[in-house]
């Protein structure tokens, strides 16, 4: 697993996945998410990785513990390189989720990263509060989800920037932060909440960005992708 920015394919089939794809002369680090799998399927995973490019399939499983067990299991098989859960699942469904995992990668290759979904980047403190009626902070929530997730052995969590920082110092600098709601200074920021910068996640602790529609949707996706890469990378 590389440390380029990750480009969240949210397109509705594979025909614009290609079209965007094949802009680019170099292999990404992209994630492939609920709107393309639940259209392409698990071939679209297939297809994309034939390509060379590093993959994080984001289903973002939550459900009783034998049930993302087996789902993790299955999706094992792909062969992607980090995948993903809903904290809020509890340890006993990351745990399971974890043995699927290991249960299901196939001989000689590389178990995927497993990570955890904490507080979506795209809720406010007053919606969890008001909505979830989690009576804490919203990085006190995240920092309990992130403890929970590291007890069950997972590898990191998918938190916003502005809770990186805090991660880092209570689970360690090897437990990854991986964080959605990146956009460039000034640009739209559609229905995220609790956004950043790619040089603001540089500095406050991301161990990998997730970088959308400020690249998919910009006129020259290429161009777009380097000045992400370029504020992420700056040492
Ligand atoms: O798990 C994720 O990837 C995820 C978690 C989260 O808290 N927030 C979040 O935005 N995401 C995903 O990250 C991507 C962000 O896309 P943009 O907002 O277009 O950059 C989307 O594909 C989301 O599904």
């Amino acid at each position: 697993m590389n440390n380029k920015p990750i480009i969240a394919l949210d397109f509705p089939s594979e025909v614009e996945v290609f079209n965007f794809l094949n802009k680019f002369s170099e292999p990404l680090f992209v994630k492939i998410g609920m709107e393309l799998y639940m259209q392409e399927g698990p071939d679209i995973v297939r297809k994309v990785k034939e390509q060379g490019h590093d993959i994080f399939l984001d289903l973002k499983l939550h459900d009783i513990p034998n049930t993302v067990k087996s789902a993790m299991k299955g999706l094992a098989k792909l062969g992607v390189d980090l995948v993903n859960v809903h904290a809020a699942g509890g340890i006993n469904m990351m745990e399971g989720a974890l043995e699927g995992l290991e249960a299901g990668t196939l001989a000689g290759k590389k178990r995927a990263a497993l990570i955890a979904v904490t507080q979506l980047t795209s809720t406010t403190e007053q919606q969890m509060q008001n909505e979830q009626k989690i009576n804490l902070s919203l990085l006190d929530s995240v920092l309990h989800y992130a403890s929970i997730t590291k007890q069950a052995g997972l590898d990191g969590v998918v938190c916003s920037v502005h809770e990186a920082g805090a991660i880092r110092e209570v689970c360690g600098e090897e437990f990854l932060r991986v964080t959605p709601g990146i956009r460039l200074a000034g640009g739209e920021t559609h229905d995220q909440k609790r956004i950043a910068t790619p040089d603001g996640a540089r500095k406050d602790g991301s161990s990998l960005i997730v970088v959308g529609r400020a690249i998919t949707n910009a006129e020259d996706p290429v161009a777009a992708y380097k000045i992400v890469r370029e504020l992420w990378e700056e040492q």
